[in-house]
């Protein structure tokens, strides 16, 4: 079986972070594990509360997988402070681990802020350059390349920005958009458009997340970046029409081995 890891944050609610990673995992028939970086207190309204897991308690959680078991792809999520960036960059060197996809979570949809503003830079410097795909939504593209985003032509340059800061794919998420959900990817030589129509729906709580840890599922079952991509668009499109209305908020979307055999990925690997 393969076996796949998540290095993210808790969230209590189910909806996003470690909890829809795993559940992501499960559907794709891929074995989860889990590093803890935080703990929020979080539900579908809001972000009340944030522990940090101690930088030492992260590296014995790598140090006790890697030490013990195959992983065939990881990826990374909350990573909340500098010291967090740190210790993972460092253990995932000594491991020559590269079969990396790094969510740069930043700001939740509920507008709380999942990583200390001076960490950015730390997570430019330490994490984008050991990542096989990264994945930013358009206002973390931003930050991190300092450009505005409107357009697919915006998207593309900032694709290149941060294939320049040395990711190797780059999968500029369109989620936060106008008008359709498109994503772009570029590969360091072409650009690849993920064409989504936007699903009428408030329920997006974890769809980042999702679609991150899809794409590691299929890293980790030996699918190339390019059509692992295309195919966790299609799941992450399937568990945002099927988002539920769980709790007063923005709800979670929907992991469902039915989902995936409805996006009809079943027959893969
Ligand atoms: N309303 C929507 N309809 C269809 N696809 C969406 C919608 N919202 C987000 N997506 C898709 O979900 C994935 C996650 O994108 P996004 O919501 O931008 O990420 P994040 O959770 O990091 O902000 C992307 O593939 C995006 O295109
Ligand atoms: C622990 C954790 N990790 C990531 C997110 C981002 O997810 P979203 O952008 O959907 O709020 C979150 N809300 N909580």
């Amino acid at each position: 079986m393969k076996k796949a890891l998540t290095i993210a944050g808790s969230d209590s609610s189910g909806g996003a972070g470690i909890q829809a990673d795993l559940k992501t995992f499960s559907a794709h028939g891929v074995f989860g594990m889990s590093v803890i970086t935080a703990i929020t207190a979080q539900n579908t309204q809001g972000v009340f509360a944030v522990q940090d897991i101690s930088p030492e308690m992260i590296g014995r959680q790598i140090d006790a997988i890697f030490d013990d078991i195959d992983v065939d792809a990881l990826k990374i999520g909350m990573v909340s402070v500098t010291d967090t960036i740190k210790v993972i960059a460092e253990k995932l060197q000594e491991y020559h681990f590269s079969q990396i996809v790094l969510d740069p979570v930043m700001i939740s949809k509920s507008g709380y802020s999942l990583l200390q503003p001076e960490a950015g830079e730390a997570l430019i410097k330490y994490l984008l350059p050991l990542a096989m795909v990264v994945t930013p939504n358009i206002p973390e593209a931003e930050v991190i390349t300092g450009l505005h985003i409107e357009t697919l032509a915006d998207m593309k340059k900032a694709a290149k920005a941060i294939h320049d800061l040395g990711a190797a794919n780059v999968l500029i998420k369109g989620g936060h958009m106008e008008d359709d959900a498109t994503d772009i990817l570029f590969d360091g030589e072409k650009y690849l458009e993920y064409p989504g129509r936007r699903i009428d729906t408030k329920h997006t709580h974890g769809t980042g997340c999702t679609l991150s840890s899809s794409i590691t599922a299929n890293i980790a079952r030996g699918i190339p970046v390019e059509r692992a991509v295309e195919q966790s668009k299609r799941y992450i499109t399937t568990a945002i029409e099927h988002s539920l209305a769980i709790g007063k908020g923005v709800g979670p979307t929907h992991h469902f081995y039915e989902l995936y055999q409805k996006a009809g990925m079943t027959d893969e690997q």
